[in-house]
């Protein structure tokens, strides 16, 4: 019977899983193996925390783990249901995905590719003129891209700038609703038609957010209207509203929403390859070596270079292997059952994919606490194809953006490496294990020296037009 068949677990009731989430799961796969079931409350949630195991059920199963579990206060009320993110499968979703992957896939990302390379010498002239502030300047970065990628705004965009700052304060309400226990209505879904206490709340959110939304739509259609409008992810939505079947209100939502996925993601992966860079710096300089092969140190490294910059890439793949950006994944949702070897993964139950044991398996990564960018090379130095990265998550949920945040963490990663030193300051050590406890992870803020290492760095920076 299934319930005899459940994966093994801790027991008991658990309420509340704690701090860093992840790290309880990484410590309870050990005892308890690699796909283990633990009791929520009224729900069941099953940790997969093996890569062979995330092979097994979370991409040969993707189709049956596509859903989502239902979340009323962040995904229902607060983003009015229509969140990519927290939409459950179904017609609503395929269309969703249907509109982002045709301006997100891999041929297409490649558009984007201009846009990035110049928002990436931004980023090393920032880091250039205030190294101080470098995971500022990746969060900068992160934001001028996503902007710019999803309504053309190209005016510099400065972390601080009021639409910035109103876009998180959004993003960091909807990632505070879904945690576990922060409003009562998931408990007693019937709540969500008494306009009360959270749920007024809830509901004031969602209209100042789709205010928002709406607003930076207007901007790009009045654009459009007086065909100023560089192309963009907005401005491709309005023209295909019809193709998509999209409503006004989903339209401003899709589009709005690409930056609460983008932009707080890549920032924080930038943050990770500066911290892997100055805490290895014997990896560090492979990857100069190579760059100094390649490129030399008279011009910039560029698209182009990539297929023989497989250092840098492996370098990015390690960095978010060690420290994943989404360590404890998001929540998938059972459609069916789901046989593996002899337990069963119920119908209903939530099914977190863990990244964090995933990506420290260490039957495939040996030794996984340390850093080793040549797990990713295969004997002739290029990057391996057999073997799977998971920080994107999984099966037809897997993130829609990943082509065009590894076109940028490659590029960011290839321009800093070629344009700098990076060393840990002695005075400041840096610890590698402090981080922000969020479905998307930062580093803690923490020192380095940025020295240059190209003489005239400045000059062939402005002399590049590309
Ligand atoms: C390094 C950067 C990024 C990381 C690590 C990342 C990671 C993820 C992960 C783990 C998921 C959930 C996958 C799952 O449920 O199994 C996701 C979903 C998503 N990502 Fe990303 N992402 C990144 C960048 C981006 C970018 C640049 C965009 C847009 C341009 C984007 C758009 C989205 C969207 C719309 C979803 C929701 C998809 C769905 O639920 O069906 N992401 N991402």
């Amino acid at each position: 019977s299934k319930r005899d068949n459940l994966p093994p677990g801790p027991g008991g009731n658990r309420l509340s899983i704690g701090p860093y989430a992840y790290r309880r799961f990484h410590e309870w796969s050990k005892e308890y193996g690699p796909v283990f079931s633990l009791k929520h409350g009224s729900k069941l949630i099953v940790v997969i925390a093996s890569y062979q195991a995330a092979i097994d059920i979370m991409q040969k199963h993707g189709s049956e783990l596509a859903d989502r579990p239902r979340s009323v206060a962040a995904g229902e009320i607060f983003s009015g249901d229509m969140r990519t993110l927290l939409v459950g499968a179904g017609e609503r979703l395929k269309k969703l995905r249907r509109a982002l992957h045709s301006q997100l896939q891999s041929t297409t990302a490649q558009q984007y590719g201009s846009l990035q390379y110049r928002n990436a010498k931004n980023y090393v002239r920032n880091m250039l003129s205030d190294p101080e502030h470098h995971l500022d300047h990746g969060r900068t970065y992160a934001a001028s891209v996503i902007l710019e990628l999803t309504y053309s705004k190209t005016t510099p965009t400065k972390y601080a700038d009021k639409e910035v700052q109103d876009v998180m304060k959004n993003v960091n309400r909807m990632f505070a609703a879904l945690k576990i226990g922060a409003y009562i209505v998931d408990t007693f879904p019937f709540l969500k038609y008494i306009p009360l206490g959270g749920v007024s709340e809830l509901r004031r959110f969602h209209k100042e957010e789709l205010g928002l939304f709406k607003s930076q739509l207007n901007s790009a259609r009045e654009k459009l209207s007086q065909s100023i409008a560089q192309p963009s992810f907005a401005t491709y939505l309005l023209e295909n509203q019809g193709q998509y079947d999209l409503s006004n209100d989903e339209l401003a939502y899709l589009a709005g929403s690409m930056f609460g996925a983008g932009s707080d993601t890549t920032a924080s992966g930038l943050g990770i390859i500066t911290m892997a860079a100055a805490t290895h710096p014997e990896e560090l300089k492979k990857v100069q070596s190579q760059i100094d092969a390649v490129v030399g140190r008279d011009r910039l490294p560029n698209y182009d270079d990539e297929p023989l910059l497989s250092r840098v890439t492996a370098f990015v793949l390690e960095a978010h292997r060690w420290r994943p950006i989404a360590p404890q994944g998001f929540a998938h949702r059972a459609m069916k059952d789901v046989i593996w070897k002899d337990v069963v993964i119920p119908k209903g139950a939530i099914v977190y994919g863990n990244h964090w044991s995933i990506m420290h398996d260490p039957e495939v990564f040996p030794e996984p606490d340390s850093f080793r960018p040549d797990h990713w090379l295969n004997e002739e130095g290029e990057v391996r194809d057999d073997l799977k990265h998971f920080d994107f998550g999984f099966g037809r949920r897997v993130c829609p953006g990943q082509y065009v945040a590894e076109r940028s963490l490659f590029i960011n990663t290839a321009l800093i490496f070629w344009a700098f030193n990076i060393h840990e300051d002695p005075n400041s050590p840096i610890d590698t294990t402090a981080f922000t406890d969020a479905s998307v992870v930062h580093p803690l803020p923490f020192a380095v020296k940025i020295v240059p290492r190209i003489k005239n760095l400045r000059e062939l920076l402005d002399a590049d037009t590309d």
